[in-house]
């Protein structure tokens, strides 16, 4: 069966500044969040694949056809693709069925397999109540528009649906609601999706596989514990769970030593300098003691509350700054003297230029 997506080697750019930097992306099926910071080019991407942006170079293949190679590009409306953006752009002056039934062929509007009933398939698939159907955009809440906008993006049988940050303007919990209903509604669909995202809980919640993005190139491609557990390179443990990286040195081939002390490595690794990236929930701030098998010693520098947890952020007194993330009963002050250890192993990354500690 071939792939919903596929892309190689695409560039994009708007006038002279190159954004895409040579893209190279296989979508099975599933959702595939595409995850990177402000400015990246995730939106540039999705729009390039949706054939609003022309690529300068590369190819793109939806569900086995070609619809951009060389300088062959195919309409945008001929790609097949589902498209919900931001904020759904739903069309205020159409209700909710008119809105759902906007991309169906005549046939499917007016032909034995009626408008009415599609409409009221699709609004089950995406959990809203039939009873929606007549109401306009304006009289439903954030949550249910964005969950038309799917309705009317699935609506067609696309094989592929491209979300661009759709819960972006949502609050928290009904972001994780609808997120988890819209997945629901594309598995039920058959569809595979391509998610943007800058949201790291939503690309690793939501997704099967997460593409790690950063300045027009991805920097890995692989299911959610994977980029989260084994991070290909030390950007992208920064980038997905805020590590902090620690430089070390590697004697044995399966322990470091760095200002921590000695810490066990999960990847087994040549002797040498390396970076290691250590998950803020590994490291766990203790009262200060004189004894130095408690942890290294460091003074607290600053505090974010976040009611279920907090992160504390440390100076050792060898000078390097970690965050750690610690339970909300357990909070120190800014300034109070601490000692910082490691639970659990953590990644190497060789670092040929760094000093040996
Ligand atoms: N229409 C445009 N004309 C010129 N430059 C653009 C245009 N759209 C985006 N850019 C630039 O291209 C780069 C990538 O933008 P893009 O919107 O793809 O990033 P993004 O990762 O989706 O960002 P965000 O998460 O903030 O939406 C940015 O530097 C942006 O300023």
């Amino acid at each position: 069966m071939s792939a919903a997506l596929e892309i190689h080697g695409l560039e994009a750019g708007y006038g002279r500044t190159p954004v895409l930097l040579g893209i190279d992306l296989v979508v099975k099926d599933g959702v595939t969040a595409i995850l990177g910071p402000s400015g990246c080019g995730k939106t540039t991407l999705l729009r390039t694949v949706a054939g609003f942006v022309a690529p300068s170079a590369g190819t793109v293949s939806v569900a086995g056809s070609e619809v951009v190679s060389g300088r062959r590009s195919v309409p945008a409306r001929l790609r097949g693709l589902g498209y919900v953006p931001q904020d759904g752009a739903l069309f205020p002056h159409l209700d909710v069925a008119a809105n759902i039934a906007f991309g169906l062929t005549a046939a499917e509007r007016g032909g034995s397999y009626g408008r009415t009933d599609r409409v009221a398939e699709m609004l089950e698939l995406v959990e809203l109540p039939s009873a929606l159907a007549q109401r306009y955009p304006h009289e439903l809440s954030g949550g249910q528009q964005q969950r038309v906008a799917l309705a009317r993006a699935l609506a067609p049988r696309p094989t592929l649906v491209l979300l661009d940050e759709p819960f972006s303007s949502l609050d928290a919990s009904l972001r994780e609601d609808t997120g988890r209903a819209v997945v629901r509604a594309l598995r039920a669909a058959g569809a595979a999706a391509l998610l943007v995202t800058h949201d790291q809980g939503e690309a690793l919640s939501l997704a099967d596989q997460v593409a790690v993005m950063m300045g027009g190139a991805f920097l890995q491609v692989a299911p959610p514990a994977t980029v989260y557990l084994s991070p290909a390179e030390p950007r992208v443990a920064s980038f997905l769970g805020h590590a902090s990286l620690v430089d070390g040195y590697v004697e044995g081939d399966a322990e470091a030593r760095c200002a921590l002390g000695i810490v066990p490595l999960r990847m087994t690794c040549e002797p040498g300098a390396v970076r290691l990236a250590v998950r803020a929930e590994q490291i766990q701030i203790r009262p200060h003691s004189a004894d130095r098998a408690d942890g290294a010693p460091a003074e607290v520098v600053d505090i974010s509350f976040y009611g279920h947890d907090a992160t504390v952020r440390v100076r050792l007194d060898s000078g390097e700054q970690l965050s750690a993330r610690t339970p909300a009963t357990s909070v120190p002050t800014p300034g109070d003297r601490v000692r910082v250890g490691v639970v659990g192993d953590v990644v190497a990354f060789r670092d040929d230029a760094a000093p040996r500690p």
